[in-house]
């Protein structure tokens, strides 16, 4: 196999613009560390930076704390439009960037479509995130982030209270007094001191729970599949199975989120087995329970009551007989409702939208991979440098050869574990699909896009010896069985192929095809094979001159002195087709391509 080497010409008067001008917004990200998560994660998303031209739009669609509002109007022009329609809600949409809603508005697959691009980010002024269709945001590239911390205390007060007030039927007596009777008798309650609770879900809400539960002398124990048991012992609960739980608690108390695995988790074949006269707090969603079943299990006394704020259907039908039964307290989905949830989780929220229609910071991504801070950080340059492998790569594919197959090498000093891809593989995604559509890429949609266009991206790991001081060497991107514009681009073994480096925080096209080249990948890029002779950089250099197109970078990677040659050049502006066609023209030229970055 024939070596090559190569020679750079950096041309003097031309500084390097820094990284972070160069940064295009669409493809802008931003790190944001997550309060609770036991590991503070920083989050990254890749999102559009909404209106490029103007302010963005945010459709506050529920309502929200004044101090949200404030935050989101000093970037943001806010239309608070509360109580629309499913149409009104799609008919507004298309004139937004982002959205913000609590529990009560269905953002729908129809919502998405409805915007037609231009929603970037729906926020979710709470936790749950059920009424929001995550996968179709997915596909549509729109980032979905909620406020998951600052209404934990809310809710998980709320559950004790109704727990409690069940215990005691406060509600029932109070009707009761206030119907102008006494009924001592009637309303005598049960002691909860001593008395098992099972909290199902012990996350954020389901903790809070147990600890005031604990403080009310309550026996203790969780169900989680996922909860880490030293969480649990720290505060003296017992994580135990599901059907444990059931059989041994006096009171269960549920704090799970809504999904396809918890739906209806409460049915007649769960009742049958809780102990009999068992009591039920839900403060969770109402769809964990199948409320037909509770109806039967409280009229067959295995529930002896049932305090409920939340429901399948919002509000609840007036003759709901759940609602209605004399043995369950229900509240209207109050959990979140105190004066300082409310406030935090609109600061929580706001910050997290307008970070994400900036492109710098998004608090809480639901639909997003989480990248370290510090890896992120590092990764930075090789992020512009993998996009902008993608965006050459994809522009050497000959017209209707088609891609299916991208093969993506890194090669790092690094352990595996060291070195998180798939921001890089997204960007990756990005700078192929783009320039050969009007799908708008980023880290939300990238894989998906990627297989819904039958694209198969596969990752290979190259572990080189030495200092793992940054953390690649080189990403090289191959596309398979395609044919190219540009034939010295195929590599030995017929792929496409073009590899990059970041030198001094820039990234470098350093390889083309078997060529090693060395061209920074700013402005857009020449690439020509000639006769290896003197002279050409002169020539090719003085048609660009005179067409004013300033190059910004020029390298030479030959097979051998005097063989052929592949040059690189980089250029500001983008030259004219007359100027194309005269450097195609210059005899020793076999051939050339401009592409753009
Ligand atoms: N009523 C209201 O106003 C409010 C309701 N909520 C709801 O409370 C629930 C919990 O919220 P957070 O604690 O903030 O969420 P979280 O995500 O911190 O905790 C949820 C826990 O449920 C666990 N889980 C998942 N599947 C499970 C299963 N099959 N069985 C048992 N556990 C399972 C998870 O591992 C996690 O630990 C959510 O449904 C949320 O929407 C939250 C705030 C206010
Ligand atoms: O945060 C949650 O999951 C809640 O259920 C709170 O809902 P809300 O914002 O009060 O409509």
């Amino acid at each position: 196999m024939a070596t090559s080497s190569s020679q750079t010409l950096r041309t003097p008067f031309l500084k390097t613009p820094s990284l972070n001008s160069k940064l295009p917004l669409y493809s802008a990200f931003s790190v944001a560390i997550h309060p609770t998560r036991r590991s503070v994660k920083p989050l990254v998303v890749v999102v559009s930076a909404a209106a490029l031209g103007g302010k963005p739009t945010v459709l506050v669609a529920e309502k929200l704390g004044d101090a949200g509002i404030e935050l989101l109007k000093e970037f943001a022009n806010v239309d608070c439009a509360y109580n629309l329609s499913p149409e009104e809600l799609c008919t507004k949409i298309s004139l937004c960037d982002a959205l913000i809603v609590r529990s009560g508005t269905k953002v729908s697959r129809e919502v998405f479509e409805s915007s037609a691009g231009r929603l970037k980010v729906v926020g979710r002024a709470g936790v749950g995130i059920d009424n929001v269709d995550l996968a179709a945001a997915t596909e549509h590239g729109c980032l979905v982030v909620n406020a998951p911390t600052a209404n934990t205390v809310a809710a998980a007060e709320h559950g004790i209270a109704l727990l409690t007030a069940m215990a005691r039927n406060v509600a029932q007596a109070d009707a009761s007094v206030k119907a102008g009777k006494w009924q001592r008798n009637k309303y005598v309650g049960v002691s909860v001191v001593g008395k098992t609770l099972a909290v199902m879900g012990f996350g954020k809400v389901g903790s809070e729970v147990a600890r005031r539960a604990k403080g009310l002398g309550m026996h203790v124990i969780a169900h989680d599949p996922y909860a880490p048991s030293d969480r649990a012992r720290a505060i003296g609960v017992d994580l135990v199975s599901f059907d444990e739980a059931l059989a041994t608690a006096d009171f269960i108390s549920l704090h799970m989120p809504l999904t396809p695995a918890t739906s209806k988790i409460l049915n007649d074949e769960t009742f049958a087995k809780m102990k009999k006269g068992v009591r039920i707090v839900n403060v969770a969603r109402g769809g964990v329970i199948d409320e037909e079943a509770l109806v039967r299990a409280l009229d067959a006394g295995i529930v002896a009551q049932a305090a409920l704020d939340v429901f399948t259907q919002e509000p609840p039908p007036k003759d709901s007989k759940l609602v209605q039964h004399e043995r369950v307290t229900v509240t209207p989905h109050l959990g979140a409702s105190t004066m300082e949830a409310q406030e935090g989780v609109a600061i929580e929220v706001a910050e997290a939208v307008v970070g994400a229609l900036k492109g710098e910071l998004a608090a809480t991504a639901v639909n997003a991979p989480m990248v370290p801070a510090e890896v992120l950080t590092e990764l930075k340059p090789y992020v512009e440098l993998a996009e902008k492998l993608g965006r050459l790569a994809v522009q050497l594919v000959a017209g209707g050869s088609g891609m299916k197959t991208v093969k993506v090498t890194y090669a790092s000093a690094r352990g595996p574990d060291d070195l998180d891809t798939r921001l890089l593989r997204a960007m990756i995604i990005k700078g192929l699909i783009e320039p050969i559509s009007s799908v708008f890429v980023n880290l939300v949609n990238a894989d998906f896009t990627a297989k819904q266009r039958g694209l198969k991206i596969t990752e290979e790991r190259i572990n080189l010896d030495g200092s793992p001081e940054s953390p690649l060497d080189f990403i090289q991107v191959q596309i398979a069985n395609v044919e190219s514009r540009f034939a010295s681009s195929i590599s030995e073994y017929g792929e496409i192929k073009v590899e990059g480096r970041v030198k001094d925080g820039i990234p470098h096209l350093t390889k083309v095809g078997s060529f090693d080249v060395d061209v920074t990948l700013e402005g857009s890029i020449i690439l020509c094979r000639q006769v290896d002779q003197p002279g050409m950089i002169g020539t090719v250099g003085s048609i660009l001159g005179e067409e004013n197109v300033n190059v910004n970078f020029m390298s030479v990677g030959r097979i051998a002195p005097r063989k052929q040659a592949v040059m690189a050049i980089g250029v500001d502006d983008q030259p004219s087709k007359e100027a194309l066609k005269k450097i195609g023209d210059v005899p020793a030229i076999e051939e050339f391509v401009f592409l753009k970055l």
